[in-house]
């Protein structure tokens, strides 16, 4: 019944050891509280919480408009409603390395088992578009560094996002990742990866945990959590995915309605009203009512 048992700090904990066996954890994207919901009761080890979502949940493109409250409040709407760790993308980190402090001690607050600070010029851009711009080694340093400083949770994951191989190239991709994990990084997110090979080379670089980033219609192609394991990911995820499911789904639906005057077709299609209620667990909300409510009026 209504939020996680697990306090926010042992779900770090846990998250920290399982991270430490070197095995591939799974982090679909959550587009919100319920989905983060099924995702933990399909098996997986983690929800991801992506700014692209959260932007575009409100009509927005993700060229950081998006507010530090905004993002922490939808955080720990979704992070309570699930047992398993949540990692959020806090973008740039909104605003200068005090901001990216405050950052980090906000996204504890809301329960994040961790984050990730990308090294993208503000007002950043989706990491699969062309004609992002990275700031220099500085000041990306500079962010990572505040960030580790702030935390108080020392297993509140910090990692580190950059965003240089679209830019400047692989090899600069390379020397960037050995210079976030220098700086404190606890991971390292390199995002637009061109090819196994190239996750395999920042593998063979840097000794700290890795993300891979499975965003359909981008730069990466879609690989299997298999040959992400094979080169040596500790993390994927799956950022927009659901919510791209969900719209196409909806869009699909829409268009019957308009066709068909009805929605009878599409059924076998849709969440059934059982599993809904049984994922939100109205069968203990009653045993609470009943419980409590169990008065009788003396006449
Ligand atoms: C991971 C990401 O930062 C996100 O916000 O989910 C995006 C995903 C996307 O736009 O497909 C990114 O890769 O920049
Ligand atoms: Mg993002």
């Amino acid at each position: 019944m209504l939020y996680a048992q697990t306090p926010a700090h042992e779900k770090r904990r846990l998250f920290r050891e399982r991270l430490a066996s070197g095995e591939l954890l799974r982090f679909p994207g959550a587009f919100n509280p319920l989905s983060a919901r099924l995702i933990e009761r399909k098996g997986f080890e983690g929800v991801y919480i992506s700014g692209a979502v959260l932007s575009a949940d409100l009509g927005l493109p993700d060229i950081g408009l998006t507010t530090l409250s905004e993002v922490a409040g939808r955080g720990s709407q979704i992070a309570r409603m699930t047992e398993l760790p949540a990692i959020i993308d806090a973008d740039t980190g909104f605003g200068e390395p005090m901001n990216v402090a405050r950052t980090v001690q906000e996204m504890e607050d809301a329960g994040l088992a961790g984050l990730h600070i990308e090294d993208q010029v503000n007002p950043k851009r989706c990491g699969h578009l062309d004609g992002k711009q990275v700031v220099d080694e500085h000041t990306a340093l500079q962010r990572i560094a505040a960030a580790v400083d702030a935390r108080r949770d020392e297993n509140f994951l910090i990692m580190a996002r950059t965003d240089i191989r679209a830019v400047d190239g692989l090899d600069a991709a390379v020397d960037r990742a050995k210079r976030l994990v220098d700086a404190g990084a606890d991971a390292i997110f390199p995002e637009a990866m061109a090819s196994l090979e190239e996750f395999a080379a920042i593998r063979a670089a840097v000794d700290v945990p890795l993300l891979a980033n499975m965003t359909e219609f981008g730069k990466s192609d879609l690989f299997t959590v298999q040959q992400l394991a094979d080169v040596g990911m500790n993390i994927v995820i799956w950022p927009v995915s659901l919510l791209r499911i969900a719209m196409g789904a909806a869009s699909r639906g829409l268009d019957e309605l308009t066709e068909a005057g009805a929605l009878t077709r599409l059924l076998p299609e849709m969440q059934h009203r059982a599993d809904l209620y049984e994922l939100i667990d109205y069968e203990g909300y009653n045993h609470f009512d009943t419980s409590i409510f169990n008065f009788t009026v003396a006449r």
